[in-house]
């Protein structure tokens, strides 16, 4: 029997163990998409407790304990203390086999703080105390964090009218070993059917100095926010949306969709999509212009439990896939692009593993010289960044594209321990790879296997995105 979780955790045969401690292991990590605090990274947080750093945001452990049956106040309740948390979290969590919290959380005791043994409710104030001793020490604030994890640039997810203080803090001192990038995520624009669309139009109007009333003003703010965004290293832009479509409407149309939100009109499934084809269609052109990388997550459904909604807001908890609704609005909204000689290096992430397949097969008719691997499937996204979403999405893009092409891993997370997710896919990736070779599936190529593994974990997201490093 193995042991549990040691030096070779995840890694099944001598090939696996070779690419993992000889290549992967050591290659560097650039999360390019992620919601950790840029205030924290440049502020040097450091954390009261492991409540604060493991429970303090991260929805995926929320979800956990409260399947577990942890009322509501031991989750997220101001009331109860950091050791009550910690101990719903280690009363759950042995429960928890196969969820990835499970490998997560134990890897991050592991490189963080030293402790191997598994977490239970037995030994959890033990191990809460130990933890919270561990964090008091120099190193291990946010910053000291990040370096110990040998992250080399970091992507946080950011509203165009943001400004980017923090950011701008960070690269005025240079204490970070990390670059902290902001990247552009644009969804309080898109949302013009939702409440507050007024509200925010004024907030993105006033950081960009424009009075915005018609499509045109927000092509001029926009302008604008996304030079500033340029001149602060972004390469990168995010989007979330329930399903892709491609509606197109003229000008008039637009400003009239527009006038109708701002006065806080309803605003209909026909008019939000030709909305948003219209400025999702303009933000490509500008990410096009500039090499930028438009991110596209799709097939969730958010914020499911109105009641918690209410009480916590989004990202709490309390989402879901979405049935596989988006081929053909996929295909139209990439040919749209296309056909426009505007479409960006892409990366598509669907909540559903259902769209594997449509995803890898999508992807090869829109390819194009500007990169290699122009079009991608992101990494197995939300509740498919488990052991087996990896495997299957691996396989899958391995199958139906150029595997040796695809960008890795990023953490997506809001806890500052999650970089281990890194090393949770570099296992998982030279055990795949591993098992080919030593099937006789793919020949025992030192140098290919080397190129294969240290551009998975590090080298096609350097190049694919050009950070400035
Ligand atoms: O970026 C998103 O929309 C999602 O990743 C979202 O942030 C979600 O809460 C998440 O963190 C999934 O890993």
């Amino acid at each position: 029997m193995k042991q549990f979780m040691d030096k070779d955790f995840l890694l099944d045969t001598a090939t696996a163990k070779h690419l993992f401690h000889d290549y992967a292991e050591h290659m560097p990590i650039i999360d390019y998409h992620c919601h950790i605090s840029p205030q924290e990274i440049a502020e040097d947080h450091h954390f009261r407790s492991i409540t604060e750093v493991w429970l303090g945001g991260d929805h995926y452990k929320w979800r956990l304990i409260r399947s577990n049956g942890t009322p509501e106040e031991k989750v997220t309740g101001t009331e109860s203390t950091d050791l009550e948390k910690f101990v719903e979290y280690a009363k759950a969590l042995p429960r928890a086999i196969g969820n990835p919290l499970y490998h997560w959380s134990h890897l991050e005791l592991q490189r963080y703080f030293g402790i191997t043994e598994p977490l239970s409710e037995k030994n959890a104030e033990d191990i809460f105390n130990r933890c919270n001793a561990k964090l008091q020490e120099k190193d291990m604030g946010v910053q000291g964090l990040i370096k110990q994890s040998n992250v080399k640039v970091i992507c946080t997810t950011d509203d165009p009218a943001d400004d980017l203080k923090w950011h701008q803090k960070l690269k005025d001192e240079n204490t970070c070993s990390a670059k902290v990038y902001p990247a552009m995520r644009p969804d309080k624009l898109m949302n013009v059917d939702k409440a507050g669309y007024a509200d925010y139009m004024a907030r993105l109007g006033q950081a960009a100095g424009v009075e915005i009333k018609t499509f045109a003003d927000i092509r001029k703010a926009m302008d604008k926010r996304i030079a500033f965004f340029e001149e602060m290293g972004c390469r990168a832009t995010d989007h979330a949306l329930e399903y892709v479509f491609c509606r197109e409407a003229d000008e008039q149309t637009v400003d009239a969709i527009i006038a109708k939100a701002l006065k806080g009109e309803s605003i209909s499934k026909e008019e939000t999509e030709a909305y948003k084809t219209a400025v999702l269609t303009y933000l490509a052109g500008e990410y096009y212009k500039r090499g930028w990388v438009m991110q596209l997550h799709f097939a969730t459904l958010r914020d499911l439990n109105s009641e918690m909604y209410r009480k916590l807001g989004p990202d709490t908890g309390f989402d879901s896939i979405a049935e596989g609704n988006c081929c053909k609005g996929l295909i139209a909204f990439l040919d749209h692009l296309n056909e426009l000689h505007i479409l960006p290096k892409t990366v598509l992430y669907s909540g559903t593993p259902n769209d594997n397949a449509m995803i890898g097969t999508i992807i090869g008719a829109f390819q194009g010289p500007e990169a290699r691997g122009k079009i991608q499937q992101g990494a197995a996204w939300w509740f498919n960044d488990t052991k087996q979403g990896m495997i299957d999405q691996m396989t899958s893009i391995a199958n139906l594209s150029v595997f040796g092409n695809i960008l890795g891993m990023l953490t997506d997370s809001r806890s500052f321990l999650s970089y281990a997710r890194h090393e949770y896919y570099r296992r998982i990736l030279c055990n795949w790879i591993g098992n080919l070779v030593e099937n006789g599936e793919y020949p025992n190529d030192e140098e290919a296997l080397r190129q294969l593994v240290e551009d998975i974990c590090y080298n096609n997201v350097a190049n694919y995105f050009q950070f400035q490093m």
